[in-house]
């Protein structure tokens, strides 16, 4: 089969697209977030920056109150433990209940049997609308072998142009096989549904020496799950545009001023919140697989 690619700015995207973000920031969704003791700062930052309000709560005496009170609900694994995992089931269920749209980051799902096992479990008892990870850890939710490290995706699994194709195959069976976007980071961003695959060229490789870009992707993706349910797919993507881009930004400001990550953490932060649809416009690398 050959597959073709077709590059597109936002007016390819429906009227309604063009201001995915002002949308965001006037909607301010409410996101309970169960994630990560590591990047927790981060995310919550994040989705404030972007315009979004999150709560970060896991005791599983309080998370479906705070799922109830919340739009949207963000599960990431990342040092998931045996008090939060209770806690993960409640919500997830709380939140299908209410037909609140839930996104799951499987940090690490390739590094222990706990992550792994925590995960089926979840995919069983909750239904996900978006899945986002790195590609190694797509593949170990794929049952496909994978050297993944940690959290961290390995190189050898990598997207390139070359392999874009058959990966773009497999990542449809699993959205089909999950009823979940799938939203995969790295060099080359690819965001499918079973029919659907766009590809996001933005990003930086400096992203990956920070810890937490890949976090923050998620919570951001998380506010703009509960806006842009209607437009998921393309939601999903434009936020992948929207961090990479920000990470090119932050990344030529660190480089002016010869300053190293540390920098680098701290501006992608500023251009998080300086971010709006007229430059994302400009910057955004987005393509159609068709
Ligand atoms: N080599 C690269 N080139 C361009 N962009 C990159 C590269 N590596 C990562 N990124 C960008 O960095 C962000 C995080 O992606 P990554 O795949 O590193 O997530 P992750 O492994 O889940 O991160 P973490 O678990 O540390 O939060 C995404 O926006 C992605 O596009
Ligand atoms: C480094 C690390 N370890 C567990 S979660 C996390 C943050 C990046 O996913
Ligand atoms: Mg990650």
């Amino acid at each position: 089969m050959s597959i073709k690619s077709i590059s597109l700015d936002i007016f390819f995207f429906c009227k309604e697209d063009e201001k995915m973000i002002e949308q965001v920031k006037n909607a301010k969704p409410l996101i309970h977030c169960i994630t990560n003791k590591v990047t927790m700062n981060d995310c919550a930052n994040a989705l404030l920056a972007i315009g979004g309000s999150p709560i970060m709560a896991d005791d599983e005496a309080e998370v479906e109150d705070i799922t109830s009170i919340c739009q949207g609900l963000l599960i990431n694994i990342g040092t998931l433990n045996q008090a939060t995992i209770p806690s993960m089931m409640k919500a997830g269920k709380k939140a299908n209940a209410l037909q609140h749209p839930v996104l799951l980051d499987p940090v690490g799902i390739g590094a222990s049997q706990l992550r792994y096992q925590t995960t089926q479990q979840l995919l069983k008892e909750v239904h996900f609308d978006v899945i986002r990870g790195n590609i190694s850890e797509m593949k170990v939710l794929m049952n496909i072998q994978s050297q993944s490290r940690g959290v961290d995706a390995n190189a050898s699994d990598s997207i390139t142009d070359e392999n874009l194709d058959e990966n773009i195959i497999w990542l449809q069976q699993l959205s089909s096989k999950t009823g979940a976007i799938i939203a995969v980071s790295g060099a080359i961003d690819v965001i499918v549904d079973s029919q659907n695959a766009y590809i996001v060229r933005n990003g930086c490789q400096e992203m990956s020496m920070i810890t937490g870009t890949g976090c923050m992707l998620s919570a951001i993706m998380s506010a703009f799950m509960v806006v842009h349910r209607q437009r998921l797919l393309e939601a999903c993507t434009y936020v992948s545009a929207l961090m990479g881009y920000c990470g090119e930004l932050a990344k030529n400001k660190m480089l002016v001023e010869k300053l190293g990550v540390g920098s680098l953490r701290v501006y992608l932060m500023d251009y998080l919140s300086l971010m709006n649809d007229g430059i994302l416009k400009e910057g955004m690398k987005i393509e159609k697989r068709c």
